[in-house]
């Protein structure tokens, strides 16, 4: 786990004349769990739309298995985007489709794959991710926590090697943010998988993760181990370990609303 899979370098990214990300730069090994942590709108969920190539910089790059992918047509990136799955915050499964068309919807839409096999393709995620005999439903006729589950199946339709996750404990209880936790172990065992993980969730960061990084003023602030990250002392990287409400995070936030 020593090559640098995923590397961000000096990412600025501005909206407007707000300057959001001020330089980001970390790098990802491959089948390493790297957590991103930071504060309400610290620019977590921008930079990871930015490895996936929702985003453009304003300046810097992304290098992912040697290429630049700031530097891609766009025709090239959504080639390159089949090396990687996205969680999204909310799941973003689509209400009007079944759970397995959704879990096979890249192949339905972008394929002539036979149906059968794409149905066949959808139950193997599904069961992968624990849930069995959900295929004939609607994403509304599931819970939230098998929501994610199904919208981590479509995430790994296509056999990505990076997966990205967006908040993928918010809103679930402890019993099954700790289910999607071992999925994301899980398939970083069974697959190799490298994956980039946002979340508020500290339990879940210190029980995932390899490297947590800590976003704060557009910048990588803090990076290590859980153990280093626990045992810094820096008030920044405190106030967030500790949940504590008031503090330099607190105060930055606060600086920052438009
Ligand atoms: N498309 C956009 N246009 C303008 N501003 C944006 C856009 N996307 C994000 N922002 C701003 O960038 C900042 C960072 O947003 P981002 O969603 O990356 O934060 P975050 O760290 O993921 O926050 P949270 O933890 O609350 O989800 C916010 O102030 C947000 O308003």
């Amino acid at each position: 786990m020593n090559k640098s899979y995923i590397i961000v370098k000096n990412l600025v990214k501005k909206f407007g004349d707000r300057e959001i990300l001020k330089g980001i730069s970390f790098d990802v090994k491959k089948g390493e769990i790297f957590v991103l942590m930071g504060g309400s709108g610290s620019g977590k969920s921008t930079t990871i739309k930015h490895i996936i190539g929702l985003l453009k910089p304003t300046s810097g790059q992304i290098i992912i298995d040697g290429i630049d992918i700031t530097k891609l047509s766009q025709n090239e990136l959504i080639e390159f985007r089949k090396k990687m799955g996205y969680l999204f915050q909310e799941g973003a499964l689509f209400d009007s489709l079944k759970i397995w068309e959704n879990v096979g919807f890249y192949y339905l839409e972008n394929t002539k794959k036979p149906i059968k096999e794409i149905y066949q393709l959808a139950k193997e995620k599904l069961e992968l991710v624990g849930l069995k005999g959900v295929e004939e439903l609607y994403p509304s006729q599931l819970s939230g926590g098998m929501r994610k589950r199904a919208s981590l199946a479509r995430a790994i339709a296509t056999n990505p090697e990076i997966i990205l996750y967006d908040e993928p404990t918010s809103g679930l209880d402890p019993v099954m943010s700790a289910i999607i936790d071992n999925l994301i172990l899980k398939l970083r065992k069974e697959i190799g998988v490298t994956s980039i993980v946002v979340t508020h969730d500290l339990e879940s960061a210190f029980s995932i993760a390899d490297r947590i990084a800590i976003i704060h003023k557009g910048k990588i602030y803090a990076i290590g181990t859980p153990e280093e990250i626990k045992t810094n002392k820096d008030p920044v990287v405190q106030q967030f370990i500790n949940r504590l409400p008031e503090g330099p995070i607190t105060k930055d936030i606060y600086s920052n609303q438009p």
